[in-house]
């Protein structure tokens, strides 16, 4: 790598760098310039301002994205040969090449590269490429290309080039930079003979670099088999199946720029959802793509996408379990339909100051006629009204009597009509209406539900005694749990929308969202004019896309000027143009149908790992997840190379998994740290004095490394206790104190488990958990593992490649 400032290798390309700085300077100067004035214009029309609005929005969407790649703007450069691959007849030299090709530079002022450059000289170059984290031309005319969206076709060879299938690619080169200064760069020679391939060392710096509680974008060192899921063209569900590390997350969150960038249109529009397990992983994935310049993505967890509920309640083990199984389904529809047969006794109405009988056996008929319609049970409402009212006027009219000559009714048709009409607006027969099939929330059903017995009784009797139990709660509900909310979106379905004006408990807390969601600036739908170098592709598709996909779009263009992402957040029927799933093999079958009903389409990816598994309603195999909503019609891509852990720590790891499922292959891992996992005993194996050791040994490694992220993984129940002691400790304060489910996803330069056995035998997927455990850390991984003083020295939970440390070492 040359890194030095004098270089002229680096001189060079910190000129070329410094032009697309000005560039992007003056794009960023008009925008804010048009901004600006568009706020400014006054004395408009309704339309008008919904017009300027738009138009703000689409605006500072733009800025956003030019203020988003000010870091490391630009990160590599391509040189390549003639479409023969041969660099030579004709081609121009690399010097004159750079002046036939990218006399942009000289467009916006600068200085090329090329110039002062002696190494490579002899290297035949047709077309040279500069790669970055957007697209851009110079303002000469022609719109010459400056710099290549990562994204673009063209920017391709960047990822997929090797020495073995360079194509045309004769030169590789990676471009560090701090800030606006280029700071070194690598160079992959593919020109033949003696090629200098090091361009893994821009890999492995990334790698090594001390961890933040941030996940970073992967942009300049994407690797080819994750290049390959990214642009994956497949129109459906694609699930991206890799070991811990392997860059799932990373992948994803690429993919869906990639989406975003080549069908800016449509998904502008229906925006992407992005789904993680818990909102620590969230906020840690939460800056990757506003780092890409994309905002047009919701990022939530699935117990929030169900607008106006928020989950506050912690459910039981067993209530997660039964509440996630697909049986909730029957279990729903039987408590809808139970709601749609009126009590068995006779009602009586005073109707004409004379009473009026409604037998038992008319309403359930009436009833009975109304379910065989069909519709859902909120839509039906109105249907059951109309036949009670029915009936009940041809009740009044036979108080009248028939004509003791002709047996004709007294009473004509019209008289029947008015007498309808009366009972329409009397009071109490609207009351009976409504008390005989009541129109009902989501909310409601299944509060009536949770707190009845016998309406669990009647609704769920393939549950077991045990299941009713775990769902019965017969206090008041006050909140909601996580595994409830899958089941209010079922319940939503069956019942079908709550008709005007009926009371609805959760629209005061919608209609704050409502307003939350409006404060905020429209972002991603402005993103969608953002230039495209790739025509082509965004073509190609678009194509894919099933015609629903279009029919529920132009459902969504509303003259609303949230942004879709924002939109969608407070609306549970949104149909999002894309869902990514992470930690996907979490989530129960009932939280599978609430996801697949937000995207019709099933333009899904969806990343995981069935070693990880760790909730017990989580996923045996994708097949058993997807079989249920698009039968055999998925795509599996695998990860198999691990940028996360060390080779050593990656060892004991393997160990693990070769005993959760011997058939399944570990990754490999791309770097070895040099340092041996360790594991440490303790006499004190109770809650207090397992966290006090391990709160003391976090505290020293975190002063050892003061700049790394250090964690102490726990089992469960040890959590307060340990979250109790780190609080209490001196220089802890930075320690991360986390159980393995909360763990999962994210990573550290130093992971200390504590009590590896516990961890297991708490758990009927504990060896799962302790898998997630051992493969969090970047750098440095110790156990801390209670043995009972004289019992003899075994590493933890049969773990293999750990040193034991011993103390005073
Ligand atoms: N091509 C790459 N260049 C640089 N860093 C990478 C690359 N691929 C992955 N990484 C890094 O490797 C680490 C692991 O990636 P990621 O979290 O996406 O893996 P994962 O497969 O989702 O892991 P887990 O299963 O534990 O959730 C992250 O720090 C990520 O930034």
């Amino acid at each position: 790598m040359s890194s030095d400032a004098e270089s002229p290798e680096i001189a060079a390309e910190q000129a070329y760098v410094d032009g697309l700085y000005l560039r992007l300077d003056t794009l960023r100067n008009e925008t804010a310039e048009r901004l600006d004035a568009t706020l400014a214009s006054t004395g408009l029309t309704h339309q008008g301002l919904a017009e300027r609005d738009l138009r703000a929005s689409e605006l500072a969407a733009g800025l956003a994205r030019l203020d988003a790649v000010e870091s490391g703007l630009c990160f590599g450069r391509l040189d390549l040969a003639d479409d023969e691959g041969t660099g030579s007849s004709g081609t121009a030299t690399e010097e004159s090449a750079a002046t036939d090709k990218t006399g942009a530079a000289g467009a916006h002022g600068t200085a090329h590269p090329a110039s002062g450059e002696t190494r490579a000289e002899s290297v035949p170059v047709r077309e040279r490429r500069y790669v970055g984290r957007l697209g851009l031309r110079a303002d000469d005319g022609e719109f010459t290309p400056l710099l290549i969206d990562w994204r673009a076709p063209a920017a391709r060879p960047f990822y997929v080039a090797t020495a073995l299938h360079p194509d045309r690619v004769r030169r590789r080169r990676h471009i560090r930079s701090r800030g606006r200064r280029v700071t070194g760069v690598w160079d992959e020679d593919f020109s033949g003979g003696a090629s200098e391939v090091n361009g893994d060392a821009a890999l492995l710096e990334a790698l090594t670099a001390a961890r933040t509680d941030r996940m970073s974008d992967i942009v300049p060192t994407i690797q080819a088999e994750q290049d390959e899921v990214i642009r994956a063209h497949h129109a459906g569900v694609l699930v991206v199946q890799g070991g811990p590390g392997t860059g799932k997350t990373a992948v994803a969150l690429h993919r869906a720029a990639y989406l975003l960038y080549t069908r800016r249109e449509r998904l502008a529009r229906s925006a992407v959802l992005v789904v993680g397990p818990n909102p620590t992983f969230l906020s840690y994935i939460g800056d990757v793509l506003p780092s890409l310049g994309e905002t047009g993505v919701l990022l939530a967890t699935v117990d929030r996408l169900f607008p106006g509920v928020t989950a506050r309640r912690t459910e039981s083990p067993a209530g997660a379990v039964t509440k996630g199984r697909l049986a909730m389904v029957e279990v729903l529809a039987s408590a809808v339909a139970d709601r749609g047969r009126p009590p068995g006794e006779d009602r009586v109405l005073l109707v004409d100051r004379q009473p009026l009988t409604v037998p038992a056996a008319l309403s359930a008929r009436i009833a009975a006629r109304v379910r065989e319609s069909g519709l859902r049970h909120n839509e039906a409402a109105p249907f059951f009204r109309k036949l009670l009212l029915d009936a009940l006027a041809e009740r009044v009219a036979a108080r009248y009597g028939r004509d003791v000559f002709d047996d004709a009714p007294l009473l004509t048709e019209a008289d029947l009509v008015e007498i309808r009409a009366e009972l329409a607006e009397d009071a109490d027969v609207t009351a009976l209406a409504d008390e005989l099939w009541p129109t009902l929330t989501p909310t409601a059903l299944l509060a009536g539900l949770y707190a009845s017995e016998e309406r669990l009784a009647a609704a769920a009797p393939e549950l077991s005694a045990a299941e009713r139990a775990a769902l019965h709660r017969p206090e008041a509900p006050a909140g909601w749990t996580a595994s409830d909310v899958p089941l209010l979106d079922e319940a939503a379905e069956l019942l079908g929308p709550v008709p005007p004006g009926a009371p609805d408990p959760a629209e005061a807390e919608r209609a704050e969202a409502v307003r939350l969601a409006r404060e905020a600036l429209e972002v991603a739908y402005g993103s969608r004019e953002a230039q495209s170098e790739n025509a082509d592709e965004a073509e190609e598709l678009a194509a894919w896309d099933v015609v629903d996909a279009e029919a529920l779009a132009e459902r969504q263009a509303e003259t609303d000027t949230r942004s879709a992402a924002r939109r969608a957040a407070t609306d549970r029927t949104w149909a999002f143009g894309h869902v990514v799933v992470d930690e996907a093999q979490e989530l129960s079958p009932m939280a599978w149908r609430l996801l697949m009903r937000r995207c019709p389409t099933r333009s899904m990816t969806l990343v995981g790992d069935i070693a990880q598994t760790g909730e017990a309603v989580g996923a045996p195999s994708w097949d058993a997840v997807l079989a249920p909503h698009v039968g055999e019609r998925w795509r599996l891509a695998e990860l198999s190379v691990n940028y996360r852990l060390p080779a050593e720590i990656a060892e004991v790891a393997a160990g693990v998994l070769a005993r959760i499922d011997p058939a399944r292959r570990a990754p490999r891992a791309v770097r070895s740290g040099g340092e041996r996992p360790w594991w440490r005993r303790t006499g004190d194996a109770t809650p207090a004095g397992l966290a006090a050791r391990g709160a003391a040994l976090a505290a020293a490694e975190h002063a050892a490394l003061p700049e790394g992220r250090v964690a102490l993984l726990v089992p469960r129940s040890l959590l307060p206790v340990t979250r109790r002691a780190v609080a209490a400790l001196a220089g802890a304060g930075e320690v991360a104190v986390l159980d393995p489910g909360t763990a999962k996803g994210l990573e550290f330069d130093v992971v200390l488990v504590v009590d590896p056995e516990r961890m297991v035998a708490e758990s009927p997927r504990g060896l799962n958990d302790l898998y997630v455990a051992l493969t969090r850390s970047t750098r440095r991984l110790g156990l801390l593992h209670p043995v009972p003083p004289g019992a003899p020295a075994t590493a933890p939970a049969g773990l293999t490649g750990l040193t034991e440390v011993r103390d005073g070492e």
